[in-house]
């Protein structure tokens, strides 16, 4: 079980996160003059981000991409490229280039394999990934019961973009879904798992103890990601 790093205050965990991330995107910057960054979408990295676009890095030289996306364009409320454009890509940050998961192509898969051609011509390798992870264990869009999972979990795979279908019957997700796979994270330089309520550590605490080809967290920390969790009661 990996340490889970715990703030009393959410303005300390929102710092905590933020200054990881922009720590690695520094020191990718003086090492290749250049960085990427993937973020989370959904209600937990607004406050990390608001911090992030503070950070004094030439943003100009760093690039921004998401760790998953619902098929929907940017004017949807759904959409995780206007959360981040909105919170993230501000002031100095907007200066970054944004590399959209979201294509509007005839089906998700064929949008997910162009995603996956503008990642890999900027980003073989991320140097920052903010993962945030939902009441179901799923992290990135990497669903308990989707018929995507065993593929976004297969370690011995190139990094890669997939599509993910919508639940039937219900089941997560409501939407259909592009995410980054398993062995992107694991190629990152930092990883930051940010956690926010007594229910997402107990889910956490549990699947972490899963079978990894079933249970995300449990995939990841079987394969070695150096996952840093950080958490907070309230964001
Ligand atoms: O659908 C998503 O959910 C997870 C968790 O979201 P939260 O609202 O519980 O913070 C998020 O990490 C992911 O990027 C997003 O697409």
């Amino acid at each position: 079980m990996p340490e889970i790093e715990t703030f009393t205050d959410s303005a300390g965990w929102a710092e905590a996160c933020a200054a990881r991330l922009t720590a690695a995107l520094a020191d990718a910057l003086a090492e290749t003059g250049k960085a990427v960054f993937a973020g989370s979408g959904g209600s937990t990295p607004s406050p990390i981000y608001a911090r992030m676009a503070a950070a004094p890095l030439d943003w100009s030289r760093v690039a921004v991409t998401l760790i998953d996306e619902r098929y929907v364009p940017e004017s949807s409320p759904e959409s995780n490229a206007a959360l981040i454009r909105r919170t993230l890509m501000t002031g100095p940050a907007a200066a970054a280039r944004f590399v959209p998961l979201y294509r509007p192509a005839v089906t998700v898969d064929r949008a997910a394999a162009l995603a996956a051609h503008a990642l890999a011509a900027v980003a073989p390798r991320l140097d920052a990934v903010l993962l945030g992870m939902g009441e179901d264990g799923h992290i990135c869009s990497m669903f308990p019961d989707s018929p995507t999972l065993k593929t976004l979990l297969t370690p011995t795979l190139p990094p890669t973009v997939l599509g993910v279908p919508a639940g039937r019957n219900g089941r997560a997700p409501s939407l259909e879904r592009l995410s980054i796979n398993l062995p992107y994270v694991m190629a990152a330089r930092r990883v930051v798992l940010a956690l926010t309520g007594a229910k997402k550590r107990a889910v956490f605490e549990r699947e972490a103890a899963g079978d990894p080809a079933v249970q995300p967290i449990a995939a990841l920390l079987a394969n070695n990601v150096p996952l840093e969790v950080i958490w907070t009661e309230k964001a």
